[in-house]
């Protein structure tokens, strides 16, 4: 962000590649989790969303992916409305979700084949090399998922969303079930493609530097909590930060970035004073 500027509320405009809009789910009627939650993501943006357990940031990613229905409000990608699960949408979760039957390059052509029927075999085994390259895991290709490490297989997992060349990313702390070292390089990496790629992403973290490190912009969201009087506030999103960090930061120079302490210490107040307050 330009962390001394203030953060500007979330806004939707008319071009946002994805529009969301007055959203809301309630499993409760009388205590919706989250409510009026309103934002766009640019084409070639990457954006992560931040806030405590419960606030709702699983949700709000399921009814994006077309997985959940909200209880109120719209979702739009590229002018149209998401009404269910899309080939569209390339969707990691922490746990990889590989067919533990099938090698990596089964796992990544059973999505490749999907999303183009008519590709003949040459081309759907291009497109999986290209991508388990991408990753690097190539020496790794012809092996199950129970031969690999936690972090190969987060890597297939992003491998196989992004080989179906989606319009738009969902990952949902892909990389929570990770060790900090495999964590870092993985992160490093996923920033590198996107780089390249130009890919849109929205990912939730709970981890700070690591939305510093690989965010255009943070979403803040709030709990839903009990007023003083007695009424229910729903979650909502409180604050859109724009980082505004040069694209060239890796994790080893993200420390001596102009902007980046700043940028932590409000996060952080806003988790410890505001993500709960009423
Ligand atoms: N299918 C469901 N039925 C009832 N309640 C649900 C359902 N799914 C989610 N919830 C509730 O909605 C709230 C938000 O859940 P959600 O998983 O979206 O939160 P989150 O912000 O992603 O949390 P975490 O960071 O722990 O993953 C929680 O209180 C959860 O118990």
């Amino acid at each position: 962000m330009d962390a001394r500027a203030p953060s500007a509320a979330p806004a939707v405009t008319a071009d946002d590649f994805l529009r969301v809009e007055g959203l809301g789910r309630a499993f409760n009627a009388q205590r919706p989790v989250f409510g009026g939650v309103s934002f766009g993501v640019a084409r070639g943006e990457f954006v992560c969303i931040i806030g405590h357990s419960g606030c709702g940031k699983t949700t709000i990613l399921n009814v994006l992916a077309g997985l959940d229905q909200a209880s109120t409000g719209h979702v739009f990608m590229d002018g149209r409305e998401v009404a269910g699960p899309s080939l569209e949408r390339g969707v990691v979760f922490q746990g990889h979700a590989l067919m533990p039957w099938l090698s990596v390059r089964r796992n990544i052509a059973f999505a490749v084949e999907s999303r183009w029927p008519d590709w003949s075999r040459a081309q759907v085994q291009a497109q999986v090399q290209k991508y388990v390259a991408m990753v690097g895991l190539s020496a790794a290709i012809d092996k199950k998922p129970s031969e690999l490490s936690g972090g190969m297989k987060q890597r297939v997992g992003i491998a196989r969303a992004f080989a179906i060349e989606p319009k738009m990313l969902l990952l949902d702390e892909p990389f929570g079930a990770l060790d900090a070292l495999t964590r870092g390089t993985i992160q490093d990496e996923l920033l590198a493609i996107v780089q390249r790629t130009q890919q849109t992403v929205f990912m939730i973290t709970h981890d700070v530097d690591e939305a510093i490190l690989l965010a255009d912009r943070i979403l803040l969201m709030r709990n839903g909590v009990e007023l003083p009087d007695g009424r229910w506030r729903p979650g909502d999103i409180a604050e859109s930060m724009r980082l505004g960090l040069p694209r060239s930061r890796t994790r080893a120079t993200l420390h001596h970035t102009p902007g980046y302490y700043e940028a932590r210490n409000h996060i952080v107040d806003f988790l410890v004073s505001r993500a709960h307050a009423a």
